[in-house]
């Protein structure tokens, strides 16, 4: 195995931040298990680690959320003790996490405010706050509220409000889950610069090909316990997974011979004004899902693929019922429950607060999705046997991991939770599935679980829909893929047809044909 540590910084200079012997025990589950690690500025040092391997425990205990349980941090070769995240911020080190910390009916600035230590009057912070996005190239308003703003620019906000601070060691969580493939390479420019500006980087990913990209070093977390460093670039994806799984991935697989039937979704010239003024219009949506059939909806976040999702599920309700016909059924004026009766089943794209409440049971979220199409309601009484044992299935099926038999949704790592929501879902063995960004933040090898249970349903003859900004995933289980452009959504073209760069111009708007017309003029 390589040498991690950058050459130069061993004479005698102490790490910025190192851990020794760091444990966590929440009961008798041991999620950080005596872990080792050095962090040196000017490197961006990737952790990874399948879902529940412990990554956001580590971080959360260096970033002075969580105590730790055994174990010491030293910070520049002294002893570091943290009561909290201030005093870590203090120090200099900074966070973006996973799920944001972020309030809705706030403004950008506002929520900026809070998340500082609040030594500058509101309007320097503004100032400040538009000088740092310019100077990285993360563009932002201060003025808007953050409910109207697209995930990804969600993340920007966080990223800035951490650089705001200066840090010396700035730690990301699946900072790329959730962005386009320009946005994250945007990214990486900053993180580059992060870099060469001297600071430290933390940065925790499932996707393996962006970690070989971009870091110079990587720890890799199973079960707790770290179980090897190394130097990605001299890795390769399968190496790297192999090291966190501790076995290979199974490769997705379409059935062969799948049949298509009859059309199960059918969407007919939808147009729906957004009920937010910033919302995006949704302008003459036509497609039709056959059984047996996955339809891909790319585009870049904020294009209208949530307000498709809400009409397509019912959270928006649409004047003419026949705009969205699910199994021959007119639903457009249906409620959620009552197209979940029809057979549709629907995944948003935010784990907590939407795809489920965080402070209740799993068995409790089963029962939210499920009472109308199961066995889990019986004459008007909860039946708690049937609750935790859909839990059981999801947590067996989808290999969900987690301290206890019925957790809050909360407890889970990120992954485990996306993992249960789908699960539940796909489980129900709908006619048609919504589903949104199915692997954000999902390990390699349950992100094949997913994607292959998807496929699985399909040729158990459902339509499922899926929406999601990483075009490797639809390339690799999609039939057909459609793009979302400021609320209109393109005539789907076979997944053969659809290189990066035809789905790359219609995500940017340009279409095609006037891009081909320009081509002939030019030639
Ligand atoms: N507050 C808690 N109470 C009980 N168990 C917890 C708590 N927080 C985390 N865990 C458990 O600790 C384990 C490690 O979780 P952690 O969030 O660190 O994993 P992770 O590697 O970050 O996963 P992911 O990639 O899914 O985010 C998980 O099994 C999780 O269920």
């Amino acid at each position: 195995m390589l040498d991690p540590t950058p050459t130069g910084l061993r004479s005698g200079e102490p790490p910025l931040l190192q851990t020794i012997g760091l444990t966590k025990r929440y009961g008798d589950f041991l999620a950080n298990d005596a872990i080792d690690i050095e962090i040196w500025p000017r490197q961006i040092h990737a952790l990874l680690g399948e879902n529940g391997a412990g990554k956001s425990t580590l971080v959360k205990t260096i970033y002075g959320l969580i105590q730790p349980s055994e174990g010491e941090m030293r910070w520049l070769g002294e002893k570091m003790v943290l009561s909290g995240p201030s005093e870590a911020r203090a120090r200099g080190i900074g966070m973006v996490f996973q799920h944001f910390s972020l309030f809705d009916n706030l403004t950008v600035a506002e929520n900026v405010a809070l998340g500082l230590d609040g030594k500058e009057s509101f309007k320097d912070m503004s100032a400040r706050l538009e000088e740092v996005s310019n100077v990285y190239g993360l563009p932002l308003d201060p003025k808007r509220e953050v409910w109207q703003l697209s995930v990804g620019e969600r993340q920007r906000i966080e990223i800035v409000r951490a650089l705001m601070q200066d840090p010396k060691f700035l730690i990301l969580d699946e900072p790329t889950a959730v962005l386009t493939p320009q946005e994250a390479d945007q990214l990486f420019i900053v993180l580059d610069r992060l870099k060469a500006e001297g600071r430290a980087i933390l940065y925790i990913s499932h996707k393996l090909e962006e970690v070989k990209r971009l870091c110079d070093t990587a720890t890799i977390l199973r079960g707790g316990k770290k179980v090897a460093t190394c130097n990605p670039q001299a890795e390769t994806a399968a190496s790297l997974a192999r090291m966190m799984v501790g076995a290979d991935i199974k490769e997705v697989k379409a059935a062969a011979g799948r049949h298509v039937t009859v059309p199960r979704l059918v969407v007919n010239d939808l147009c729906l004004e957004p009920d937010d003024p910033h919302g995006v219009r949704l302008a003459h949506i036509s497609l039709e899902l056959k059984g047996g059939e996955i339809l891909g909806i790319a585009g870049v976040a904020g294009n209208g693929q949530d307000e498709l999702f809400a009409a397509l599920s019912g959270e928006r309700l649409s004047p003419d019922p026949g705009t969205v016909v699910i199994d021959g059924q007119a639903a457009g004026h249906l409620s959620i429950t009552q197209r979940r009766k029809l057979g549709a089943a629907f995944v948003p794209e935010e784990r907590l607060g939407h795809g489920t409440a965080p402070r209740m049971k799993l068995s409790e979220n089963a029962l939210l999705t499920g009472h109308a199409a199961s066995g889990m309601v019986n004459h008007g009484f909860i039946n708690t046997a049937a609750t935790l044992k859909a839990v059981d299935r999801t947590t067996e099926t989808f290999d969900v991991r987690k301290a206890k038999r019925d957790p809050e949704a909360a407890s889970l790592s990120g992954g485990n939770l996306q993992k249960f929501i789908v699960g539940r879902e796909i489980l129900r063995n709908p006619a048609v599935l919504v589903v949104s960004q199915p692997t954000w933040g999902v390990d390699a090898g349950a992100a094949a679980v997913i994607r292959q249970a998807l496929l699985d349903l399909a040729a158990a003859g459902a339509a499922v829909l899926v929406t999601s900004q990483d075009l490797d995933e639809l390339a690799e289980i999609a039939d057909r893929i459609a793009v979302m452009f400021h609320g209109h959504l393109s005539a789907p073209m076979a997944t053969a047809d659809a290189s990066r760069e035809k789905l790359g111009l219609l995500m940017g708007g340009s279409s095609l044909e006037q891009k081909e017309t320009a081509h002939a003029v030019s030639a």
